[in-house]
């Protein structure tokens, strides 16, 4: 049986808590038998049942049978779940771990006491297949306790440990990130449609030059106009729908859409109270 850190509970298990299982299991750092995973309607965990997971709507007792408890509830579902959680929390066997968008370190252990280790995770949906970009941040756990976190999320991506009030920024760009990044290649394919290609086509060419344009970066460890300054031939044809791009606010649009969900990641829990 894989789980070196003991059983990892995830309440909640909708989209990032089920991607999360999924890319542990993948990369092979824990066995779905050690992962319980839980929701309200538990009806919809069926599949994951099927797959080996343990699967519950009873948070207390997956707390109780598991080391590692991971949140992952929306902000507005979380005072609820943290209410009946704390009097099966043990400070001295628990790790708490919260995906959840806006709520701090702080904010939890006042709801479940001040001596529970609680670190911040804020990875993506590519962690399903080992390619997300998670942020870690802590105010009170201790030093092996956050290099177990990153350790762990490690095996289902990059991980960077930033400063908690950082957090928010790191929503935006890398969590909402991926839907950044995948609006752009539908876009892409859609004038890819425009010029001729039948639309799957258009989406397989725009996936596959998205995936080159990040793994040049990633592998030459380059900036990003070194890499067009390539692409751009004098009098060519690629700065002419760049600039066109540019004059649309093709960049403008963007970092004006990671400040405002910057902005609204930090109100997210605020505005549910
Ligand atoms: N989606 C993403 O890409 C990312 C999301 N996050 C954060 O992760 C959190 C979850 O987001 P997301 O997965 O998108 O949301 P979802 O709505 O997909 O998942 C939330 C899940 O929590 C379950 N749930 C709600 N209340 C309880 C409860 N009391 N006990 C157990 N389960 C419960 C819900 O199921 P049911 O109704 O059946 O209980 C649902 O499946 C958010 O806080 C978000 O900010 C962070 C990074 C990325
Ligand atoms: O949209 C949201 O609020 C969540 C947080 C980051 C990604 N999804």
């Amino acid at each position: 049986m894989k789980n070196i850190h003991g059983n990892i509970a995830i309440l909640g298990s909708g989209n990032i808590g089920l991607s999360l299982a999924y890319g542990l299991v993948k990369a092979d750092y824990q066995d779905a038998a050690s992962i319980l995973l839980t929701r309200r309607n538990v009806s919809h965990l069926t599949e994951q049942a099927q797959m080996g997971y343990q699967v519950s709507a009873n948070n207390p007792e997956a707390v109780k049978n598991a080391s590692i408890v991971i949140l992952a509830v929306l902000p507005q579902q979380l005072d609820g779940l943290l209410h009946e959680i704390q009097p099966v929390i043990d400070a001295s066997k628990h790790l708490v771990i919260s995906v959840i968008s806006g709520v701090s370190c702080k904010d939890i252990k006042a709801k479940l006491g001040h001596d529970v280790q609680v670190v911040r995770v804020m990875p993506n949906t590519a962690i399903s297949i080992g390619q997300s970009m998670t942020c870690i941040a802590s105010d009170n756990a201790s030093t092996e306790q956050v290099a177990l976190v990153q350790s762990m999320f490690e095996t289902v991506g990059s991980v960077v440990v930033i400063n908690e009030d950082l957090m928010t920024s790191a929503t935006a760009l890398c969590a909402c990130g991926i839907a950044f990044f995948l609006r752009a290649i539908r876009a892409a394919s859609q004038g890819g449609v425009e010029i001729g290609f039948h639309a799957d086509i258009a989406l397989k060419m725009a996936v596959q030059t998205a995936k080159g344009a990040a793994d040049l970066l990633l592998q030459h460890h380059s900036h990003p106009e070194q890499e067009i300054d390539k692409v751009t031939s004098p009098k060519g044809c690629t700065i002419a729908g760049l600039n066109e791009m540019e004059h649309q606010g093709f960049s403008s649009s963007l970092i004006k859409g990671i400040k405002l969900s910057a902005v609204k990641a930090g109100e997210l829990y605020i505005e549910s109270k």
